[in-house]
């Protein structure tokens, strides 16, 4: 199998923890969508936004996905890629695409203990853990929709990585 494998979910899953690890076990370049924009732009998330609103971030971050793609990559994608339909329908049909899910709890712990502002700047302005409870019920019906499998982040980046390879080779079995 070369096609790409998009990972999807909310901010703090471990989509790039999770990409990195799992582009080495398939010997799969990686690349994230977020970086993309980064280094495309010279400019932060925070940045962007303060200029061209979220609406401006996330035209480019539609532009950032078409750009990223490849085949035997793993892809990292933002928090709200899954907002916009036209993405979910391009990536579910380029490759394959994981949900790593995990409760809101869980998130906000580990965007408290990492918050990276410059590239999570806030959605809500409501205290970070608020901010992930609300996320998640906007969001989780979209990131179902668009996934071929979902897999539980809540568990170490290791095990996560071998479930995504379980679910993965199942699919192909089948
Ligand atoms: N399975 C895991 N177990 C414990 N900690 C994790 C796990 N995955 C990621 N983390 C930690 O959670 C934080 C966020 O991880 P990461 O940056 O990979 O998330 P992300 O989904 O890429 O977020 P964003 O959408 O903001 O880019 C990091 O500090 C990372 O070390
Ligand atoms: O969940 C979101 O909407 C976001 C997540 C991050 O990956 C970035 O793409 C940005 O901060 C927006
Ligand atoms: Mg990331």
């Amino acid at each position: 199998m070369s096609l790409p494998i998009f990972l999807i979910g909310a901010r703090g899953c471990g989509k790039t923890t999770v990409g990195v690890a799992l582009s080495q076990a398939l010997g799969y370049a990686f690349t994230d969508t977020d970086h993309h924009l980064q280094l495309s732009t010279q400019r932060s998330v925070a940045e962007i936004v303060a200029a061209e609103g979220w609406e401006g971030f996330r035209a480019r971050e539609t532009e950032s996905l078409r750009a990223v793609t490849a085949p035997r990559t793993v892809i990292a994608t933002g928090g709200g890629m899954i907002l916009a339909e036209e993405n979910c329908r391009f990536m579910r049909e380029q490759g394959q695409v994981i949900w790593l899910s995990a409760s809101p709890e869980v998130l906000a712990e580990r965007l408290q203990s990492e918050p990276e502002a410059a590239q999570r700047p806030t959605l809500t302005g409501r205290p970070i853990a608020d901010e992930m409870s609300d996320v998640l019920r906007e969001r989780a019906h979209l990131y179902q929709a668009a996934a071929h499998h979902q897999v539980n982040a809540m568990q170490s980046p290791e095990r996560v990585v071998e479930e995504i390879l379980l679910s993965l080779s199942l699919a192909r079995a089948s």
